[in-house]
């Protein structure tokens, strides 16, 4: 038997697939231990892959796009109960990482009962409750004996967490908190899950102490019966309605009626109030947003993933699909041999592979950080924020665009939910909503910019930190990119931030400038905004190419950091391209070195292109996962795609009723009214 370097190669396979797989040049194990940060945490994901295939009532009883809603939230308990049961069999307990692929596979990407239950909830009551609050709670929450979620947005706010209008007024009487909704925009609306599967909230509200604004504080409150799962008196709650994606989440809305809760329930791990009113503070003002930025962190690889899903969906449908000729001497083509094409599809298998391994040092960061504040250390929260945000909005961002050029890439057939693009696609998208809306969240990277351009207005440079450290660096007068021997990756890196840094204090420039007009602080912001944007996402981007380079360096396999080399070599040219306005404006980069710089791209699309499917099979995405019968692992989809046709709800009867009722009547009467 021949030992292929790509392990998804299968006797019975559609051949046009197979001989994609033959031609790649490296070990697809190899290369997801490098997406999924270990080789051990791979292979684990190949045994849970394994174990759940053998057990049939962890399968979905029918195509996702064929069930309502209410079916696929009932298909969805069933199965959460049973992982919930039976998963000491599955994963290792408490691993988050295995937990992730469980769900992925099992539940999938439209979301479960519980997803906010372990992305928000948990996480809050881990990083703010006290130690007392967590052995009441944490416990619970982790055996799942009771459901909670996050309940922050309003149905008036969800960016300016200052103006929320639940509010929580502390009665010294009783020592209880009265939570309680002024108005129909002060409902939360929102949070995930809350509208029928939780019966506790970590809840968000103004503290109000004899009469005085605390600003936003997490209460924990439960909402429902334990037993009866009813609401309990004093609260409003429901589902706000289907969504463009991700409707097996129930998100939901709420609201408080003078509700009271004990003082105790305001979360006191970092922030009291004692028993009389007194007040006292957190050691960082920010200190209770934790849950939200651990969802930013994690996104980022949870992004990559669903961007993955859609380029292994859309490059193996493309080594399968035949349409056209090059040569017209020739049979038809596979559609991946069109240039444009690959030009569609490789620029995105490369940012994929940049964002998970930016996403890998952004959680292990966020670690670090975790256990700091934790020991009262607030010196990296600022660092982190800066950091997550950015990379938030600029991947979800990509991503979106991403998985709508490979649904496009997919022809026809990408237009129909067979592909599963379509949810793909919508469940990613929340993603430059939800944890803070992009163009929002890169003004809080432009922030914390801004404060290092000032450092380096005022000769402070040597206070930057390692994020910003360039911004004080000298740059060359051009770049020296296809001037040099062997041009390499640090002269794309030093253009990459010449263009960063001088977009960043030209922004800054302008912020001052306005202000020195005269201009109020918040409005020469305003103004300086688009700018100010602008270099959040270029700082942004030069994070993840840095970070890209950081791991092709640490790669030993000689294989590997081949295909991965030409994969970055890709992502550096049609990035530069991409940004070539700003690397042209200042004559940087002249007309002549584009020209070097499109033509690498053309050379290391043709490189990359024997290896496609062998890159985007690293990702070891199981047709479970993937739910798309064009991203089948076989490439047998042709006759797929008619099963699945046939199979649906509407080919259940020849006729249907609306045509007996409407129709046949219709056609009747005109033929009638023409004799
Ligand atoms: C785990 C796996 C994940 C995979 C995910 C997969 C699927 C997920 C599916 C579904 C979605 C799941 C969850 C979604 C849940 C939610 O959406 S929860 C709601 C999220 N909401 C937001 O993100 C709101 C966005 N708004 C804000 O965060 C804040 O309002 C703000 C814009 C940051 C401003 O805050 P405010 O208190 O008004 O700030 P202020 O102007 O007073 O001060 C600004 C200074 O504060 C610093 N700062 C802000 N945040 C932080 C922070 N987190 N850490 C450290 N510092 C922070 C900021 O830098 C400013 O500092 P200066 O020094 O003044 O510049
Ligand atoms: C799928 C999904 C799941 C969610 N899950 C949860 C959850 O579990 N819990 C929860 O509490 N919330 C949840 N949310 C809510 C989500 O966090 C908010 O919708 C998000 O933070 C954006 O806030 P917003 O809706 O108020 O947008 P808005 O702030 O109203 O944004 C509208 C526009 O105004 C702009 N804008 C607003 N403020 C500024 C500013 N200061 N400067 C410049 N431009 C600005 C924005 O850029 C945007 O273009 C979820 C949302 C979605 C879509």
């Amino acid at each position: 038997m021949v030992h292929h370097q790509n392990k998804a190669i299968r006797e019975g396979d559609n051949p046009d697939l197979t001989a994609e797989r033959v031609t790649g040049t490296f070990d697809t194990h190899s290369m997801a231990a490098q997406i999924y940060n270990s080789e051990a945490h791979a292979r684990r994901r190949r045994e849970i892959t394994e174990i759940i295939a053998k057990r049939p009532e962890l399968h979905d009883t029918k195509p996702f796009p064929f069930m309502t809603r209410e079916e696929k939230i009932l298909e969805s308990s069933r199965k959460l109960t049973l992982i919930t049961k039976h998963m000491n069999e599955i994963i290792e307990p408490n691993n988050s990482n295995e937990m992730f692929h469980l769900n992925n596979e099992v539940l999938g990407i439209e979301g479960h009962p519980m997803a906010l239950h372990g992305i928000m909830f948990i996480p809050a009551l881990t990083a703010q409750a006290s130690e007392e609050q967590q052995k009441k709670w944490l416990t619970r929450a982790i055996n799942r004996e009771i459901v909670g979620t996050y309940a922050q947005t309003e149905l008036g706010h969800g960016t300016n967490l200052q103006n929320l209008e639940t509010t929580a007024t502390y009665d010294v009487a009783t020592q209880e908190f009265v939570l309680h909704t002024p108005t129909i925009t002060g409902l939360k609306w929102w949070p995930g899950n809350l509208g029928k599967s939780s019966n506790y909230a970590v809840v968000v509200a103004l503290m109000f102490i004899k009469g005085k604004n605390y600003g936003p504080h997490t209460f924990m409150v439960p909402l429902r019966d334990e037993k009866t799962h009813q609401p309990l008196k004093g609260i409003t709650i429901g589902d706000i309605g289907p969504k463009i994606a991700y409707n097996v989440t129930d998100n939901g809305f709420l609201g408080f009626d003078h509700y009271r809760i004990p003082r105790t329930n305001l979360l006191m791990r970092h922030t009291r109030v004692e028993p009389d009113g007194t007040y006292v503070k957190p050691p960082h003002a920010k200190i209770n947003y934790s849950a939200m930025v651990h969802v930013r962190s994690h996104m980022i690889t949870g992004q990559a993933i669903m961007l993955s899903y859609a380029l292994t969906i859309a490059t193996r449908y493309s080594s399968v699909r035949r349409q056209g000729q090059i040569d017209t001497t020739q049979p038809e083509v596979k559609v991946l041999e069109y240039q444009t094409q690959q030009h569609r599809l490789f620029p995105y298998i490369a940012r994929a592979y940049a964002f998970v391994f930016a996403g890998a040092e952004t959680v292990k960061l966020y670690e670090r950080v975790l256990e700091e504040v934790a020991t009262g250390n607030v010196s990296l929260m600022a660092d982190l924020h800066a950091l997550t945000s950015g990379l938030k909005s600029v991947v979800s961002h990509y991503t979106a665009q991403g998985i709508e050029q490979a649904r496009m890439a997919c022809g026809g057939h990408g237009y129909s939910q067979a592909s599963y693009m379509s949810e793909i696609f919508g469940v990613a998208v929340g993603g430059c909503t939800y944890e803070g809306e992009n163009m929002v969240m890169l003004l809080q990277l432009a922030r914390y910019l801004v404060k290092s351009a000032s450092l380096v207005k005022t000769g402070q440079s040597s206070k930057l930190g390692p994020l910003v450290a360039y911004l004080g660096a000298k740059s060359d007068s051009t770049s020296l990119i296809d001037r040099t021997p062997t041009t390499g990756f640090a002269e794309y890196v030093k253009t990459f931030q010449h263009i960063a840094r001088r977009q960043t204090l030209k922004a800054a420039d302008k912020f001052f400038g306005l202000m020195e007009k005269g201009e109020k602080r918040p409005i020469a912001w305003n103004k300086s905004s688009v700018e100010l944007n602008r270099a959040s996402r270029l700082h942004t981007r030069l994070y993840i190419v840095e970070a890209f380079v950081r791991r092709v360096e640490e790669v030993a396999d000689p294989r590997l950091k081949e295909v991965l080399t030409d994969l970055l070599h890709l992502h550096v040219n049609y990035e530069l391209l991409d940004m070539s306005t700003y690397a042209l404006e200042d004559g940087f980069v002249s007309s002549s070195q584009l020209d070097y710089v499109r033509d690498q791209l053309y050379f290391y699309l043709a490189k990359i292109r024997p290896n496609a499917v062998s890159l985007v099979d690293s990702w070891e995405f199981s047709d479970q996962e993937l739910r798309s019968v064009l991203g089948r692992r076989d490439g047998h989809v042709y006759e797929n795609l008619f099963a699945w046709a046939k199979a649906s709800p509407l080919n259940k009867t020849d006729v249907l009723p609306s045509v007996d009722k409407y129709l046949k009547p219709l056609m009747e009467s005109a033929r009638a009214s023409k004799l």
